[in-house]
């Protein structure tokens, strides 16, 4: 099975979090199970991804929940016009990231987060998470995504100034 991000045309794939193209960033990759209409994305932070000794950073556990949900969308999306993302390459942006820390997570084990469609409607669609630290709920995560289009971020749409 193909990873959801390496369907990213390269010019969308360059995010910290899951693009492919950043050498330095996180690289995530999620993974969408029709049959569950669930995605699943696995990642094992470093000992630099430390909140306090022993436990992960909460910034890192939110960009998690915020690529996994991208990808997620675009599966979701794919899914419900019954194309497939090799022929329809779509690309989210995260309008909205709610994140509940329920516990502290523990540093060290692989970290598993499953994502879940909420509501998928016209470029909208909202991504329920959560997160497990071996089989412990830490994390539950709520994002509103926004497909965009071809086009989208280059000059035009761009802040003034600079
Ligand atoms: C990367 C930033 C984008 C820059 C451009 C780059 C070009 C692309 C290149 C590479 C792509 C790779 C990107 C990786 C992404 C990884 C994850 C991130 O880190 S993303 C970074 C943080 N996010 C932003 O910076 C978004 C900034 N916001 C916006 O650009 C706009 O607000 C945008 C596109 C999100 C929506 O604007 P509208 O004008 O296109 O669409 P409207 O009509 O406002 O909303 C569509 C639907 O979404 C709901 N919506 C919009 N904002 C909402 C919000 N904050 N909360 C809840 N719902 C919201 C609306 O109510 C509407 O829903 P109804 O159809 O009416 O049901």
């Amino acid at each position: 099975m193909k990873a959801i991000q390496l369907y990213y045309p390269p010019e969308w794939a360059h995010c910290y979090g899951c693009g492919y193209l950043n050498a330095q960033g996180l690289r995530i990759e999620t993974y969408w199970h029709p049959e569950r209409g669930e995605s699943e994305t696995r990642f094992t932070p470093k000992p630099h991804h430390t909140a306090i000794p022993g436990f992960v950073y909460g910034g890192l556990l939110a960009s998690l929940v915020d690529c996994h949900s991208t990808a997620t969308a675009a599966a979701a999306k794919a899914a419900a016009e019954g194309v497939s993302l090799e022929e329809a390459p779509l690309r989210f942006v995260t309008a909205s990231l709610k994140v509940d820390f329920l516990k502290p997570t523990p540093l060290g084990p692989e970290l598993r987060l499953v994502g879940r469609p909420k509501e998928v409607k016209g470029r909208k669609v909202v991504v329920e998470t959560e997160l497990y630290a071996e089989e412990t709920l830490t994390v539950r995560g709520e994002a509103v995504l926004v497909q965009i289009g071809e086009g989208f971020g280059r000059s035009e749409d761009a802040p003034a100034g600079g």
